[in-house]
């Protein structure tokens, strides 16, 4: 998978050369390329923002660098941008889903808010592009512009407000790359997790048996599988009726007899 993000804040992204993202990048996994939406300004002071049309607080980011940085991702990748027939033919081919275009990704408060099932989705995608945003967001005809050479989805972190889409960028690209095939040691660490199945993921435990007084829960110390299999799928009940009904909610017809007992 190539990964391509672009920021002012470039240097926000050095924590995806260490660990996991990071040995998969040396592993040849995973190629990431960080640019400097700067670098793309054709001014002396590197100008990104500009006042909103239409009055309110705080600035915009201007279109033209993010076109610019864009159409340099797209010359990396050895793409090249639609031209406006390319893009006409495009939306008239119904076939022509745009399947080959890589997915632009643009961090939003006002995006479709990222899930486990998303990050499945992307992981499989050869080309994902992340537009971290600042300021009060992007000019919107940049994501009308770029949709002519993307696939273009606006994708909120959750329903909190952040300051630009850096942190949001770190958080997406850690879920899906993990799950690409051969940056997780272990695969079957991938299947057992939260949300995996629907629920919030069971306690775990570690040596030593007794911590400052407490012990740990005795059926998983008995060596008998099906009781500690029971034992962790009614803790995941519990624990996602407790903090998280709403998920409950939607898996209220999968669940067995055992099931709702433990609820
Ligand atoms: N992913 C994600 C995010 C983001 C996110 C992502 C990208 C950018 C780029 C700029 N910002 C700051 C920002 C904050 C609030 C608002 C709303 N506006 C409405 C009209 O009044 C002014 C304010 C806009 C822009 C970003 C925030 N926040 N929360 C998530 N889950």
């Amino acid at each position: 998978m190539r990964i391509d993000v672009v920021s002012i804040f470039p240097e926000y992204l050095d924590a995806l050369g260490l660990s996991l993202i990071g040995k998969a990048r040396q592993d040849g996994l995973l190629e990431l390329n960080v640019r400097n939406l700067r670098d793309f300004t054709t001014d002396r002071h590197r100008t990104v923002d500009d006042t909103p049309y239409g009055g309110g607080a705080g600035m915009v980011m201007k279109p033209e660098p993010w076109a610019l940085a864009l159409e340099s991702v797209l010359a990396g990748a050895g793409h090249s941008p639609a031209t406006a027939e390319a893009t006409e033919t495009a939306a008239e081919v119904p076939e022509h889903d745009g399947a080959g275009r890589p997915v632009l990704i643009v961090p939003s408060p006002a995006g479709e808010v990222f899930t486990q099932s998303m990050a499945h989705e992307l992981a499989g995608e050869e080309h994902l592009v992340f537009a971290c945003g600042r300021y009060e967001g992007i000019d919107e005809r940049v994501m009308e512009w770029a949709a002519g050479s993307f696939r273009v989805r606006p994708v909120s972190l959750g329903d909190y407000v952040l300051n630009g889409g850096e942190v949001a960028v770190l958080a997406m690209v850690e879920a899906i790359g993990r799950l690409i095939p051969g940056v997780v040691g272990n695969p079957e660490s991938l299947v057992e997790e939260s949300h995996s199945d629907g629920l919030l993921e069971y306690p775990v435990y570690t040596k030593p048996s007794v911590w400052r007084g407490r012990q740990v829960p005795d059926v998983l110390l008995s060596g008998n599988h099906a009781r500690i299999a029971r034992f962790r799928r009614d803790e995941q009940l519990r624990r996602t009726a407790e903090r998280r009904p709403d998920l409950i909610e939607a898996l209220a017809n999968q669940l067995d007899s055992a099931d709702r007992a433990a609820l």
